[in-house]
């Protein structure tokens, strides 16, 4: 049985529909992300599940039970906002405690409880701080023992790492993992950057205007991206639309060049079609192509900026197009005004539906 299922959530403010009929299915255990642009509806879809909110139309079911009727503090579901929210006037172990005093839970359980949370986030020895003497990192992880203490079965978090310094994020997103591991309990986070959300989720949904338009792994998504914002959303894919040829070939004017996908193309010849091409997919070498290439276009190197591990080049190809292309910085940058020939596997190319 899934942990969560939504079906046909919607939820409209004034004129705005912030959720426009979602459909998604959460697996026990999971670490799932939500992804998607400022608007999208990401903590909308948390505030329903959390009880926050109630939904115009659909249903939410955890574990096969309606959450709908249930008050928030009745559902097996917890919330990390983005702003820790937490109590200013109490000690790390109240803060912690709070739930599970609300919850009636007798006192030597709750020590015992409270003390195994701040364990599990490596807090032991902060219990009688109160929040302003603590660090950004250690704030962060007494929101968690908080949500946490209650074992969720479903713990909701609203962009947990945005408030860290770069350097924390990514030691704190591994922590993240290892805690969800360690609890089993599913994890939904809610994130606008999509680098965070393919490294730490089993799976990533990309939220566009209310609408869930892809769900799967990170990679499959990124490799696959089904439309024009993923593409765009998920590191900047190239866009390369073409006329599909009566042999599925795609012919693209603006790169001067034949493109032959691996997949069908799925398209009458004659129509038009747009596919992505990822920056890292595209290699790129001094020197002239045939005239007559496939997947294999000319241009000029426009610019090149170093990004350390890697670098990008834009290449003006010389049917008007500009690539982004990135390589190992390792391997030596070309140089800015050079010709340069791009050529990329037939498997890279990705047809967007629309
Ligand atoms: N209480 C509210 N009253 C009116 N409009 C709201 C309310 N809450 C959300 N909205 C609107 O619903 C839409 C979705 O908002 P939501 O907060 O879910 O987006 P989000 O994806 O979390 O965005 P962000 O990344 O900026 O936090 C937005 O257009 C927002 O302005």
């Amino acid at each position: 049985m899934s942990l969560l299922r939504a079906e046909g959530v919607a939820k409209r403010f004034g004129a705005t529909a912030a959720l426009d009929g979602l459909d998604l299915e959460i697996a026990p255990g999971e670490f799932f992300a939500l992804l998607g642009g400022s608007g999208s509806g990401k903590t909308t879809l948390l505030r329903l599940i959390a009880g926050f909110e109630t939904p115009d139309a659909g249903r939410l079911l955890l574990e096969g039970r309606d959450l709908v009727p249930l008050p928030p503090h009745a559902r097996p579901v917890a919330m990390m906002f983005q702003s820790y929210a937490l109590f200013p006037h109490l000690s790390v172990f109240d803060n912690v405690a709070y739930g599970l005093r609300r919850a009636g839970v007798p006192r030597e359980e709750r020590r015992r409880r409270v003390a195994e949370a701040l364990a599990l986030v490596r807090l032991e020895g902060l219990e009688r701080r109160r929040p302003h003497q603590l660090s950004g990192g250690q704030r962060q992880r007494v929101a968690l023992a908080r949500s946490l203490v209650v074992r969720p079965r479903l713990l909701l978090l609203d962009e947990p790492l945005a408030a860290l310094d770069a350097g924390l994020r990514e030691a704190t997103g591994f922590e993240l993992r290892a805690l969800q591991r360690a609890t089993g309990a599913g994890f939904v986070m809610v994130t606008h950057d999509q680098a965070e959300a393919m490294a730490l989720a089993d799976r990533i949904g990309v939220l566009e205007r209310g609408r869930l338009v892809q769900v799967g792994p990170p990679a499959a998504v990124y490799e696959r991206p089904a439309t024009r914002f993923v593409a765009a959303f998920l590191g900047g894919a190239n866009l390369l639309a073409g006329l599909v040829r009566a042999d599925g070939g795609v012919d693209c004017a603006e790169a001067g060049c034949l493109l032959r996908p691996a997949a069908p193309v799925g398209r009458p010849a004659g129509a038009p079609v747009t596919l992505a091409l990822r920056p890292e997919r595209v290699r790129l070498r001094s020197g002239e192509a045939p005239a007559d290439a496939v997947n294999a276009a000319r241009g000029t190197v426009a610019e090149v900026a170093f990004r350390g591990e890697l670098s990008t080049a834009l290449v003006r190809l010389d049917g008007g197009a500009t690539l982004r292309v990135s390589r190992p910085s390792a391997e030596g940058a070309p140089a800015r005004g050079a010709r340069v020939t791009l050529t990329w596997p037939a498997e890279a190319l990705a047809v967007l539906a629309d």
